[in-house]
């Protein structure tokens, strides 16, 4: 079927195939991808999008000694499939099996976890930099970074410390255009321009060596020229921008030409110094439905192809949070001027396109730029606007000091909104949300909420705009519990009563709060458990915790994040503080573990956080504190 791929146990034979072997080779990758990828959720784009830049990079390169990067790591699919990885990639995103990112354990050719992006030109920095101290000068270090990933702060800082040490470090820039939605930015600009700019080697070579004789002193018509001199360079060049920081630029080269690409990669392999290579593709190329709408084909659904034609497999009922959250955002924007939105690169997934279209003025997508956005979003709340910071719990880490020191020391009022807050599923560690309970609660005056059903996101989301200090809400990718109920004005530390019981009480932080529910109603000819919508992690309702723990013989805490710092350890916190009996409660949160990728429901049943784990804990604990 895949006769070239099939007989690759690691990339090195690459390297000794001919053009056109590479090309059949890049024609069974794609066919692998368009195969397998449809028929459940995966990077796709991406991925079709770098395949001859993958087979060009294998085959100039040894990776078991050199060194790559790609940064973020979602377009590694063609990686994969020629590191020895071909026989399993039927597996790939599914529990135990590969993963959709780089991993260290599952092949050598790969040397850093990852999901997040922006890093890799500071690794692939601090690998050659490494290497040379542990006296291997001659291994190579490359990263590949999209041009959505580019714009990232981090990278700078990296651009600035290549530049700086001069180390013999490539950078190739997959420029498609693209970041999940079209790319944001002046960064943008720039490389659309020099994707303008033809990449005229002998001329450029001949003329700049002309210009550099022009003197920097002198007559004045010479200091002109001089001045001139810049500019003319700049416009043959291109890249001054990185050239500038000391680093060579070559491109913009075809990223689909395989025997050009190689070319060009010797050429920087070959160079001392840092090197950009800027390598043109597009995203979804080869499969003309993805190359004409790389937005939904990012991470498409699962879906057949009638045709040529995609048809998404139809998905379940209920609307999920991002939905309610949405919809409560346009809600508040037509009601308050001041109200503003943020995302990082994240419109799509956060559904907020309605809402970028609804009010461009007050719709601000800075890029994969998180901590510039909290940032920024500090700045105009100190005007008087009110911000609402929509990042995804995981990749919120990123601004971790911001939200210290610029909103919440200045004590401003900025609305955070975690999207995939809980476990993201086939994704996995790198983008599970499962530390944000623990990192927005350390901070004085933050509130830390997240809704139990559908019909409280927008008051919680009304309550955190009238608020005078930070609030944060959660909420997972999942669909929203329709639960039928006027919910209770939100009152700051105030929690909800859903279910009464007489003998212990499952308490909820969060959308758990269905299958806690649903835990107490099957036990119900045993154990008379009533259940409590916590709402608020910080301030948390000190009256509810010494109400369950007085009133009951046992007090679940249920949370979807990690067991450390989390809610289960603010009610143990509070219920020391007040002196109470801690030995009643019993913590249900995941483990201290970094979880696998795999379906939600399998990830939280393995926890225990499933409706039959949930009522065993409430039984065990029971029989635990009963008084013989
Ligand atoms: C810190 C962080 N923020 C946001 C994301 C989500 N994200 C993943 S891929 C991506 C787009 C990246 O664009 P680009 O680097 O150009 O890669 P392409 O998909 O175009 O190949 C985004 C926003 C992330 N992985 N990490
Ligand atoms: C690579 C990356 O970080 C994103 O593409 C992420 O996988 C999107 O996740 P969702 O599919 O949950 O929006
Ligand atoms: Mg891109």
């Amino acid at each position: 079927m895949h006769p070239l791929l099939s007989q690759l146990d690691s990339a090195e034979p690459l390297k000794d195939f001919s053009s056109a072997q590479l090309s059949e080779v890049a024609d069974e990758i794609r066919d692998v991808l368009c195969n397998l990828l449809a028929t459940r959720t995966a990077h796709f784009a991406s991925n079709l999008g770098v395949v001859e830049l993958c087979l060009a990079l294998h085959s100039t390169f040894d990776f078991r000694t050199d060194r790559l990067i790609w940064d973020t790591g979602h377009q590694v699919y063609p990686h994969k499939l020629v590191t020895g990885r071909y026989k399993d990639f039927a597996s790939i995103r599914t529990q135990g099996g590969l993963m959709g990112y780089p991993n260290p354990h599952e092949s050598e050719y790969d040397l850093f976890m990852t999901g997040h992006a922006g890093c890799s030109v500071s690794t692939a920095l601090g690998l050659k930099s490494g290497d040379d101290l542990m006296d291997r000068p001659n291994s190579k270090s490359v990263a590949v970074i999209g041009d959505g990933a580019f714009p990232s702060g981090i990278v700078f800082e990296a651009l600035n410390n290549a530049g700086f040490l001069n180390k013999d470090l490539v950078v190739v820039l997959n420029d498609n255009k693209m970041s999940i939605c079209p790319r944001v930015g002046a960064m943008a600009g720039y490389l659309d321009r020099l994707r303008g700019n033809p990449f005229y080697t002998g001329l450029k070579h001949e003329v700049v060596k002309a210009l550099n004789h022009v003197p920097l002193f002198g007559d004045p018509a010479e200091r002109w020229l001089a001045q001139m001199k810049e500019g003319v360079k700049a416009g043959l060049l291109g890249g001054m921008l990185f050239e500038e920081l000391g680093i060579r630029y070559i491109g913009p080269i075809d990223g689909h030409d395989i025997p050009l690409m190689k070319k060009y990669l010797a050429m920087a392999k070959a160079s001392e110094g840092p090197v950009l290579l800027h390598v043109v593709t597009e995203k979804g190329h080869g499969y003309k439905p993805a190359a004409e709408d790389p937005v939904f084909f990012h991470t498409p659904p699962a879906f057949r192809d009638e045709d040529g034609r995609p048809v998404a497999n139809a998905g379940s009922g209920q609307p999920p949070y991002t939905v309610s959250m949405r919809d409560a955002i346009l809600n508040v924007m037509e009601e308050d001027e001041r109200v503003t939105v943020l995302t990082a690169a994240m419109c799509q997934g956060t559904k907020m396109e309605p809402v970028r279209e609804r009010f461009p003025d007050r719709f601000f997508d800075v890029g994969i730029c998180e901590s510039h956005a909290v940032a920024f979003a500090a700045g105009q709340c100190k005007t008087g606007i009110r911000p609402i910071v929509n990042i995804y719990s995981t990749f919120l880490q990123r601004s971790y000091d911001q939200i210290f020191q610029e909103v919440a020391l200045q004590d401003l009022p900025v609305v955070f909104t975690l999207d995939r807050a809980g476990l993201t599923g086939p994704d996995g560690p790198t983008h599970h949300g499962v530390y944000d309970i623990g990192y927005m609660r350390l901070f004085p005056n933050l509130a830390v909420m997240a809704p139990g059903y559908a019909g409280e996101v927008e008051p919680m989301l009304r309550f955190a705009l009238q608020h005078e200090h930070s609030s944060s809400i959660r909420y997972p990718k999942t669909s929203a519990f329709d639960l039928q109920k006027i919910p209770e004005p939100i009152e700051l530390g105030r929690s909800e009563t859903i279910r009464e019981g007489t003998d212990g009480t499952i308490v909820v932080f969060g959308a758990l709060l269905e299958s806690a529910l649903a835990a107490a109603e099957s036990l119900a000819d045993r154990l008379s458990v009533g259940v409590v919508n916590a709402r608020f992690a910080k301030p948390i309702d000190k009256a509810m915790v010494a109400r369950t723990l007085a009133d009951d013989r046992f007090v679940v805490t249920l949370e979807e994040g990690t067991t450390v710092a989390g809610f289960g350890s603010a009610f143990l916190e509070e219920a020391n503080t007040q002196g109470l009996d801690t030995r009643k409660i019993k913590r249900l949160a995941l483990p201290d573990v970094f979880v696998e990728h795999g379906e939600r429901g399998d990830l939280l049943a393995q926890s225990g956080l499933h409706v039959e784990g949930i009522a065993q804990a409430c039984q065990q604990w029971n029989s635990v504190t009963r008084v013989p």
